[in-house]
């Protein structure tokens, strides 16, 4: 009830905003085509090319669930105080439902709330763990351990550590994506003071043995951060038995809001970072700026979701994944699986499947498929259609197909360059 009654206040916003947007989109004088964001439709030269294409690309984003909608609106509309306001009702319940989301989140990774940390993402948090850390333990400790796949923001914020003369091994991984724990173990210096690694890699979905590297880095008494952008909500994570100092999580890929991640940050003992935004003191100081109790709320609901919901949506999500596979393989042959998700969101081929030792023009003819709560047996089926009947499009006009199926071995050709 109280979603319908929501929802009917804000769709007349949500109509005009999304016309204006669609307005902005077929403006374009160039024949590009544009879109009708109601109802999904790309049209070019008036010509209606499609319908509301298939998702399937659940580690970029999930869909809000409707339950957690519900239980943000209220704090968007009615109850919409600053957490931060001391002195009356609206700022009292507001920092309420801040603190119960916290303990939401808290539950689900098995922490302390006072050890979670509001951010806008897991961008942030990635970055304020891995510089922040650095700038608090230097002079003395100038050398950090990551690896060659993870996310773009955790290289690059080690890469930002290398400009201002840090020193980082970016370790290679096996070709399954695992990390070697020997090759881990050797990495070490006495001035190593951070090591990175992530918990569910976002391309290819392969589980890192956190266990087994939280326990290295305490005998080394070497902090432990993990990105668990893509672990939160799907394996289950306990930052004592696995050891964790620090831990970058994120809404939106729990069916939570977008702009909204936590930092988790060890009590006992005791982890120290350099907050990397000056201000109001927010969050102890670790991360300055107003919380935003809507986005905070649903994070908290989707973690509470997730909780009770976990094994369900995983037995489910592997069923569809068979399916998915049994279905292309069922008409097409040749087709290899990279770990267990595949890649290509950019035309340039992964760097996470170059890492694992996956030939170029493999990384380059590899599509990720990314399949979530909401996604219907219907929808994995007409996947698994339209999958087949491009390919099948592309092997006709492919020579280098044809030469396959005659049995020469493509890798072997040496091109010749005029
Ligand atoms: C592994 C991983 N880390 C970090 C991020 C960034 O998360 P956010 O969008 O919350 O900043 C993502 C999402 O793209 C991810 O998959």
């Amino acid at each position: 009830m109280a979603t319908t009654r929501h929802l009917a206040a804000v769709r007349p916003l949500l109509r005009r905003l999304s016309s204006s947007s669609a307005a902005a989109v077929s403006a374009d004088p160039i024949d590009s085509p544009s879109l009708d964001l109601d109802s999904g439709v790309i049209s070019m030269k008036g010509v209606k090319i499609s319908g509301r294409p298939l998702y399937l690309d659940m580690q970029a984003t999930t869909p809000v669930d409707p339950r957690v909608l519900d239980a943000m609106l209220p704090f968007y509309l009615s109850r919409f105080g600053n957490p931060h306001s001391r002195t009356h009702l609206y700022g009292w319940e507001s920092d309420a439902a801040v603190e119960n989301a916290r303990s939401q989140i808290a539950s689900l990774v098995h922490a302390n709330p006072k050890e979670l940390f509001f951010t806008s993402g897991a961008t942030e948090s990635n970055n304020i763990s891995i510089k922040g850390v650095m700038h608090f333990v230097s002079p003395s400790k100038r050398h950090v351990i990551t690896t060659q796949t993870e996310h773009k923001c955790v290289l690059d914020s080690c890469r930002y550590l290398q400009q201002q003369g840090y020193d980082v091994t970016y370790l290679p991984v096996r070709s399954d994506g695992l990390l070697d724990l020997e090759t881990l173990t050797a990495a070490f210096r006495p001035d190593t003071g951070l090591v990175s690694v992530m918990a569910v890699n976002n391309e290819i979905g392969v589980v890192q043995p956190l266990e087994d590297i939280g326990r290295i880095c305490r005998e080394r008494n070497v902090p432990f951060h993990t990105d668990a952008a893509q672990a939160l909500g799907k394996i289950p994570i306990d930052v004592d038995r696995m050891n964790i100092s620090l831990m970058s999580l994120s809404g939106h890929k729990i069916y939570g809001p977008k702009g909204v991640g936590a930092l988790y940050l060890r009590r006992r003992p005791r982890v120290r970072v350099e907050p990397q935004m000056s201000g109001g003191g927010q969050e102890r100081g670790i991360r300055s700026g107003t919380v935003p109790t809507p986005l905070v709320v649903g994070f908290g609901a989707a973690c509470d979701i997730a909780m009770k919901e976990m094994e369900y949506d995983s037995k489910r999500i592997s069923s569809l994944q068979e399916r998915l596979l049994n279905g292309i393989r069922a008409k097409l042959d040749g087709v290899v699986v990279n770990g267990s998700v595949e890649h290509s969101a950019s035309l340039e081929p992964s760097y996470v499947l170059r890492a694992l030792g996956v030939d170029e023009d493999m990384a380059h003819t590899s599509i990720r498929f990314g399949i979530g709560r909401f996604t219907t047996e219907a929808e994995i089926d007409k996947a698994a259609e339209l999958t087949v009947r491009q390919v099948e499009k592309l092997r006709e006009m492919s020579p280098l197909y044809e030469m396959v199926k005659e049995g020469i071995d493509i890798k072997s050709i040496q091109w010749s360059q005029h």
